[in-house]
């Protein structure tokens, strides 16, 4: 072998080596990260939902409060059809939190009575929105700090039944921009809540997810891994429309959520989350199908 052809063959086989530990190392990427699949996408159809979230090999499933409408009064026969997908209930959307002092205890009781039906599914997390975001004006860090106030409370007594509350950022709610968010989650008792850091709305809140994610290492208690695109072809004259997307098909820098995810050693649940087919030609599952593939091609989870 000539001195060039050697050299070029040890440069090839270097490439090689360095390509399949780059596959290996992600692979092993974070080991402990729990994934799971939310049912938001089948639009109610749970039973559905969970059959196919299984064949895709997720583990967990996130149920919203209409399977509480549906199975309050026979939880036994929800917790079987997840029993028999193999399935945990990673995380259960409890809904709204009211920051009005009048609505304080029948909010408190509302996510209560949900984490009842979360324990009794063998679910022990549940999850908080708000709709007091004033549609006139920004809001006040009072109203920001109230709402931290009333989840403390919340989670309290949701820790006596053993199931975590969690505050999600959401946009068009209390906790859009980044600096909501902070002031939100430094008003929270970590003792009692933790934040479900949504990548897809904090992105379109103006924030970095990946940064977020070391800022809030000691409080995250559970993490929505979704895309979102912005602006829109369709609407040219909305720069701020989007839409939820596959992952991979939209704007957050997923890749760079993950390897700080690596670095903080995440171990709980990442539910990945679509809230609607974006074209109308796909079923849910060929939605899941495609951020899917790119965990495994572009994350190299191994599901
Ligand atoms: O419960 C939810 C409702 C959706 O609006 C949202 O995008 C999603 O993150 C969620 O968890």
């Amino acid at each position: 072998m000539s001195e060039i052809s050697r050299r070029d063959f040890l440069y090839q086989a270097g490439l090689l080596a360095s390509a399949s530990l780059f596959s290996f190392e992600s692979q092993a990427k974070v080991p402990n990260l729990q994934l799971a699949y939310s049912a938001i996408t089948w639009g109610g159809k749970d039973l559905d939902a969970m059959k196919d979230i299984t064949s895709l090999g997720f583990k967990g499933v996130q149920l919203r409060a209409n399977a509480y409408d549906t199975y309050k009064t026979k939880v036994q026969e929800l917790k079987e059809v997840i029993a028999s997908n193999s399935l945990s209930l990673a995380m259960f959307s409890s809904g709204n939190v009211e920051i009005d002092p009048a609505k304080e205890a029948s909010t408190i009781d509302y996510h209560v009575a949900h984490a009842s039906f979360v324990k009794a599914l063998g679910g022990n997390a549940i999850q908080l929105t708000n709709s007091v975001r004033p549609k006139d004006r920004l809001p006040t860090t009072e109203e920001l700090k109230r709402l931290a106030f009333v989840m403390n409370e919340i989670g309290k007594q949701t820790a006596d039944l053993g199931v975590q509350a969690v505050y999600h950022n959401h946009m068009h709610q209390l906790g859009e921009t980044p600096e909501e968010v902070d002031i939100i989650v430094q008003a929270m008792n970590p003792k009692y809540m933790k934040l479900l850091l949504d990548v897809a709305h904090y992105h379109q809140g103006g924030g970095i997810p990946a940064k977020a994610v070391l800022q809030y290492k000691d409080i995250i208690g559970a993490l929505h891994i979704k895309d979102v695109k912005s602006p829109l072809a369709d609407k040219p004259n909305d720069p701020k429309a989007y839409k939820f997307v596959e992952l991979g098909q939209g704007n957050v820098d997923l890749k760079a959520v993950f390897d700080n995810l690596q670095k903080i050693k995440y171990n709980k649940w990442a539910i990945v989350e679509l809230d609607g087919v974006p074209e109308k030609t796909r079923t849910p599952l060929q939605s899941a199908e495609i951020s899917k593939a790119f965990l495994k091609d572009t994350i190299g989870f191994k599901i």
